[in-house]
């Protein structure tokens, strides 16, 4: 059988309620462009109010079940391990991913304390290392995390959040997500925190009055395995999926009779104000509004000399920037200064990448600076100076921390595979160009870049994104002049204002 969709395996309960366990886990990953292929491993009856009862399914139906979806369908991109309550389904389970589903992403929600109340699960503590090896991101909630990892609330206390998620890290799990939800009212925000190798930082949102609703990390895990189905990567899968929770939350399906509502599934997040606020260490958290640029700023080429700059701004080239590698060129200084001229004799609007003190010194437009660059460059600095700052992103958790320092336009790459630039993540393709320019749309300019061409250049101007940047689509082409004239013509008028 093939799908549209990426297939995602789910195996988990069912609660009669809906609210949660399958239903919540189907619905959510609908929502977020896969679909679901429900392994059911135990029923519950479950109200809004309470968990009457829970009965597991014979490990040869689960077997059952899994030998089907292994067979009989083409490719499962992703897997979703929900409420194991039952010790032979787990281990069936595990060997599966151990051996025929070995290098499928898995998310794996540890359900041990249910909001709803406690479902038995089976003993996943003395299986924690089996499971952590073979999980991609791992969604225990703080209460789940402590009794797994066996820590008290001293020791937490002692060593922070931090500590407990790279505790689950050193034994093997790739990426851990320590869901804050569940502090009680005396705690103002929700605050979820991520670990992995890499990368740590916190996701925050406002706590939504009341205890919250049902389904939560139903919700979560599954749209994890849905976006890692997609390909996002495990930090822009979070916030994505975070914001889905939190927009279910602020808006649930069903009225509440007393008990707490399912969290509501309303589709792809398509409004920033649902996306958390991001703590990541050593990265600036907020700056003051940079100058704004236009929103369309025309064709914008990159390119690596003065030369380059010249022929293109006498094309009519409204934007453009310098990017000289060598920071310890010789003629750097000078080669920025007659940039910065020449742009100037022609009104057009030139940024320089990396060299901030010397785009400032000469009296650039702007500067344009990479994630790794904000965290040392002085900002307050450009800002005082009267530069623009574009930014580069690579995905929505990037997105989100170049927002936080309100730039003048964010650069959403690359799109398509380049050989202009080694890139550590992978290229972002047109869904998700549009969903993010989409987000940003009347909030900042956008710019995309990365293996631009002509030949995709429509796929590119059918989103939402203000202005496209390339190298090679000019600088490598057979006829570099004719090509910058079709560019000219296609991409929309970089406008006269400055
Ligand atoms: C418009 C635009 N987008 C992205 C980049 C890449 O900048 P950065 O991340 O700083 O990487 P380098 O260009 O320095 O390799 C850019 N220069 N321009
Ligand atoms: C500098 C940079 N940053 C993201 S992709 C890229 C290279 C773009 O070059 P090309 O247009 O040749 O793919
Ligand atoms: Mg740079």
């Amino acid at each position: 059988m093939t799908s549209k969709r990426p297939l995602v395996l789910i195996a988990a309960t069912v609660d009669s309620g809906g609210g949660a366990g399958i239903t919540a886990d189907i619905l959510s990953i609908h929502d977020h462009g896969a679909w679901g292929l429900p392994l059911v491993n135990a029923v519950s009856s479950q109200s809004l109010k309470r968990v009457a009862g829970i009965e597991n399914i014979s490990a040869a139906m689960f077997s059952n079940m899994l030998d089907v979806a292994l067979s009989d369908w083409e490719e499962i991109s992703a897997v979703k391990v929900g409420l194991m309550p039952d010790r032979k389904t787990l281990d069936i389970f595990l060997t599966a991913l151990e051996t025929k589903l070995k290098g499928v992403k898995v998310v794996w929600d540890p359900v041990l304390t249910a909001t709803a109340g406690r479902l038995e699960s089976a003993d996943l503590k003395s299986n924690l290392s089996r499971i952590l090896k073979v999980t991609t991101i791992f969604t225990p909630n703080l209460p789940e995390a402590l009794e797994l990892a066996g820590w008290d609330k001293a020791r937490l206390k002692q060593d922070g959040v931090f500590e407990l998620g790279r505790f689950f890290v050193k034994m093997g799990a790739k990426n851990v997500i320590i869901k804050g939800g569940h502090l009680g009212d005396s705690v103002a925000t929700a605050d979820d925190v991520f670990v992995s190798e890499r990368l740590s930082f916190m996701m925050r949102l406002p706590k939504a009055a009341g205890d919250g609703a049902h389904g939560g990390g139903c919700a979560l895990s599954s749209a994890l395995a849905a976006l890692l189905a997609k390909d996002y990567a495990p930090e822009d899968a979070a916030v994505l999926a975070k914001a889905y929770v939190y927009h279910g939350i602020l808006d649930p399906d069903l009225q509440s009779d007393g008990g707490r509502p399912p969290v509501g599934h309303h589709g792809l997040i398509c409004s920033l104000k649902y996306f958390p606020e991001i703590f990541e260490e050593g990265f600036p958290q907020k700056a003051e509004p940079f100058p704004l640029c236009p929103t369309q700023l025309g064709l914008y080429p990159v390119v690596d000399s003065v030369e380059w700059v010249e022929t293109l701004l006498a094309m009519g080239v409204r934007t453009i920037q310098l990017r000289i590698k060598d920071k310890n060129d010789p003629q750097l200084a000078e080669k920025i200064k007659r940039s910065v001229f020449l742009s100037k004799t022609y009104k057009a609007r030139l940024f320089i990448d990396d060299h901030y003190d010397l785009a400032i010194a000469a009296g650039a437009y702007g500067v344009h600076l990479g994630m790794e660059d904000l965290r040392t460059a002085d900002l307050e600095k450009i800002r005082k100076s009267g530069l623009r700052l574009g930014v580069s992103t690579h995905g929505l958790y990037e997105m989100l921390k170049g927002l936080q320092l309100n730039p003048s336009y964010i650069a959403l790459g690359h799109i398509f595979p380049t050989k202009s630039k080694v890139m550590p993540s992978k290229p972002q393709g047109v869904e998700k160009l549009a969903h993010e320019a989409a987000l940003l749309e009347n909030v900042v300019p956008t710019v995309a870049i990365g293996g631009i061409k002509l030949h995709n250049l429509a796929d590119v101007l059918s989103t939402k994104v203000g202005s496209v940047a390339l190298i090679t689509g000019i600088t490598q082409s057979d006829d570099p002049l004719l090509t910058t004239q079709k560019w000219l013509n296609l991409c929309k008028n970089g406008g006269d204002e400055i």
